[in-house]
Parts: C-alpha cells; sequence; structure tokens
C-alpha cells in the first residue's frame, strides 16, 4: 500500500495528499472523542482509493480534514506538494486553496435547485474566475462527457438520481482539480449507476492524474478501489491488519490506472 511513510517505493512522484501524524479532537475534558489519532498516509494521482472503517470510525474527519473544511489538532498536511497545515493552515484564504485543488462530490447531488445543470458548473468556473465564454464552453464539454449534455438546461428536480449525480461530478470535476473526494457518491444509486459513477472517477483520476478519495460502506464498489485505507476508532489500520469485507480485493499498491 502506499503511504504509510514509504514515499522510496513511489519514486519522485509527489503525492497529491501527504499526511503526516494528523490527529483530530473535539470537545474537550470528558467530553473530548479524539476523532483521528496520529494518520499518515500518501494518495498519488491516478488512483481511486476507498475510506473505510465503521460508523464513527473517522472517515468523514478524514475527508474534511484533507478538503480543509475542518481543522486538524495537529500533524502536518501537504496537498500537491504544497505545504497548506503544519499544526497551523498556512494557507490564509482556504476558499481559494479548495477552489484550486479540490473537487467535492457528497452522497446527495447538492445541485443549487435554482440555478440549471449548465449554471450549476459554470458557477463553480465563475468563482474560480474562468471568463465568461470558456466557462461556458467547458460546463458544456463535462456535462457532454458524462452523457448528460442534453440535460444542460434542466433543473435538478428535473433530472433523474444517476443524471443529478453525474452534473455534480461535472462540478466537482469544473475546475480540473487534482485531489476530488468523495463522500458515499453511491450510496443512492443502483449496481449499475454506481458502476458507472465508479468508472468515471476512474477515467478522471487516470486522465488528469487525479487523486480519487472515496469514503463508502458500499460493498458494490469496493472491486473497484486500487487501494484501501481502513480506519477504526479514529486509527488507519495496517494493511495487514484491515478486515476485508466480502467481495473486497484489496489491490496491490503498484496497481496505477
Ligand atoms: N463536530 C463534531 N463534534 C464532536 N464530535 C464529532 C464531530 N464530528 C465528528 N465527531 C465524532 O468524531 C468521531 C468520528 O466521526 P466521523 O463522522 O468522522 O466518523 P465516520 O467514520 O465518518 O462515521 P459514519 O460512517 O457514521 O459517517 C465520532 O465519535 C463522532 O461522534
Amino acid at each position: 500500500m502506499a503511504g504509510q511513510g514509504d514515499a522510496g517505493r513511489a519514486g519522485a512522484r509527489v503525492p497529491r495528499v501527504e499526511l503526516r501524524g494528523i490527529s483530530k479532537h473535539f470537545g474537550s475534558g470528558a467530553a473530548r472523542v479524539d476523532a483521528l489519532k496520529d494518520v499518515s498516509l500518501d494518495i498519488f494521482g491516478g488512483s481511486v482509493v476507498g475510506l473505510l472503517g465503521p460508523s464513527g470510525s473517522g472517515k468523514s474527519t478524514l475527508l474534511n480534514a484533507i478538503a480543509c473544511i475542518t481543522e486538524p489538532s495537529r500533524g502536518r498536511m501537504r496537498l500537491d506538494g504544497d505545504t497548506v497545515y503544519d499544526n497551523r493552515w498556512l494557507r490564509p484564504d482556504l476558499r481559494r486553496l479548495r477552489l484550486e485543488k479540490i473537487g467535492f462530490i457528497f452522497q446527495f447531488h447538492n445541485l443549487l435547485p435554482f440555478l440549471t445543470a449548465l449554471e450549476n458548473v459554470r458557477l463553480v468556473l465563475d468563482l474560480a474566475g474562468w471568463p465568461r465564454e470558456a466557462a461556458r464552453q467547458r460546463a458544456a464539454e463535462l456535462l457532454d462527457y458524462l452523457q448528460v449534455g442534453d440535460r444542460g438546461q434542466a433543473l435538478p428536480a428535473q433530472l433523474s438520481g444517476g443524471q443529478a449525480q453525474r452534473v455534480a461530478i461535472a462540478r466537482a470535476l469544473a475546475n480540473q482539480p487534482r485531489i476530488i473526494l468523495a463522500d458515499e457518491p453511491t450510496a443512492a444509486l443502483d449496481s449499475e449507476r454506481a458502476g458507472i459513477v465508479m468508472d468515471l472517477l476512474r477515467g478522471v483520476a487516470r486522465k488528469n492524474d487525479a487523486a480519487v478519495v472515496v469514503v463508502t460502506h458500499d460493498e458494490k464498489i469496493f472491486d473497484r478501489l486500487d487501494e484501501i485505507f481502513y480506519l477504526r476508532d479514529g486509527w488507519l489500520v495496517p494493511p495487514e491488519a484491515a478486515p476485508t469485507p466480502p467481495r473486497l480485493a484489496i489491490a496491490s499498491s503498484d496497481m496505477r490506472l
């Protein structure tokens, strides 16, 4: 498994996500919860990795820390070779950082209901400062790529669940992020659509050399993950000690798309 401090195995490649000794606690005294304990890992471009573990094991906290939404309590985090956290945030504008580096896909699509599919995708590009025409073109191309180009003028309520999720993926990919974080992206989809979503994410990981990190309980997609990080009680469990859920094939660390 990549990560666990074995940077040599990946040669000179810079991990898209590099965590060293990341801990996070909430509350204090008797109410203190240690949600992440000394988590170190590397995630490289071109791979789709899963964050697995029982409920309450720290998966969402870890995903939100990587997304620069939740501030860790200590440790060091580099995104795309850029140290963004070293016992404190080093970048003053985390919103801009997220816009530059990260695409986020949620379980439910979270599209803005009063904007069309095309406008939802364009919004990200407008915020990132893309020129108007280039943004329109890119948004339309992405919707085409995700096979919902003909639904560009539809409002989210007029889309099927699978279509809405693809528009949400287009939005997450709009600014060509090198890190794509997905929280239960397939939980609301049937097997066929879940497979399509995972194939899309895999395609994007390969095409853009992006790291895709998926928090999931969804057994349907376990065999589509290149690598598994398993959390238990806030600790990252070494691969050899992680349980092997049914149908879960842990890929070799050398596997690349
Ligand atoms: N904002 C918060 N305040 C206090 N405790 C929190 C907060 N967020 C998470 N926790 C606690 O941190 C621990 C890890 O939570 P987290 O949501 O990261 O787990 P999870 O593995 O994502 O769980 P699930 O699979 O149920 O979503 C849990 O004990 C949770 O109650």
